[in-house]
């Protein structure tokens, strides 16, 4: 199969569409953010290249979330500057609390990402409800497809917003603790999905406790405290 509606090889450009300009890295400068008179990170640099994966572990508390939110631009820092090359980089978020519409099926959740392009004309129903069957099997859930999120477990609820995350093709993909409800089988199957977006040339930055996931990781920072120390 061939043309945009075609199931990519992992590791092969996006089906929709190349990136232009060119993705750039990722650049975190002198980030402090601060909440309710507290500081939750302090003057945080880093940068992020494209094929690149990032592991920012640290313990609870520490701001790996908060620095994800920056990074993604759902939150601004009080002082710094965070850069995506180019501003119009796709982002995909997994988040710690998946943000999943509970009313809607498995496969209705994912197909949300993929509505902007049916806007634009770039993929038809067809082409969505294709490409949503085809991620809900990379995740394991062709089962779970037509099963409301709210009847879905904590692990399939947590690949419901990995699917979502990654059938949008992320140019920059900002995915928390996103095994924290995975068994074995299906953190390796996630991580190796996950991994498959910086070997198609994007940028990936994962907060993570796991030391697996740490060490397949091109790059690992540890936060103490909104404290970055490589
Ligand atoms: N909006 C907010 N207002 C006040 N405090 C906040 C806010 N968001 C986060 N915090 C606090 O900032 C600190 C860092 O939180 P954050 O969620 O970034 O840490 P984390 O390293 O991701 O933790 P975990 O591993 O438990 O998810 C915590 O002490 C948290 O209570």
């Amino acid at each position: 199969m061939t043309g945009p509606h075609a199931r990519p090889p992992e590791g092969t450009a996006p089906a929709l569409g190349s990136r232009e300009p060119p993705l750039g890295p990722l650049v975190a400068t002198d980030v402090c953010y601060h909440r309710a008179g507290r500081t939750l990170l302090d003057h945080v640099s880093f940068l992020a290249s494209p094929g690149q994966v990032t592991a920012v572990t640290g313990p609870s508390g520490s701001g790996k979330s908060s620095l994800l939110a920056l990074l993604g631009g759902l939150e601004r820092p009080d002082a710094g500057t965070v850069r995506r090359h180019p501003p119009t980089a796709r982002l995909g978020f997994v988040l710690q609390a998946y943000g999943l519409a509970n009313l809607l099926t498995a496969a209705e959740n994912i197909e949300i990402a993929l509505q902007p392009h049916l806007a634009v004309g770039r993929l038809t129903r067809a082409d969505i409800r294709r490409n949503t069957g085809d991620m809900l099997g990379r995740v394991g859930l062709s089962r779970n497809a037509d099963h409301l999120v709210e009847e879905l477990s904590g692990g399939q609820q947590q690949r419901v917003a990995i699917a979502r995350a990654l059938i949008a093709e992320p140019d920059i993909l900002l995915a928390d603790e996103f095994a924290a409800e995975l068994d074995h089988t299906a953190k390796q199957q996630a991580l190796e999905l996950i991994l498959a977006v910086a070997r198609r040339g994007g940028i990936v930055v994962i907060a993570t406790h796991d030391p697996d996931i740490a060490e397949r990781c091109h790059q690992v920072l540890h936060l103490t405290d909104g404290h970055l120390h490589p």
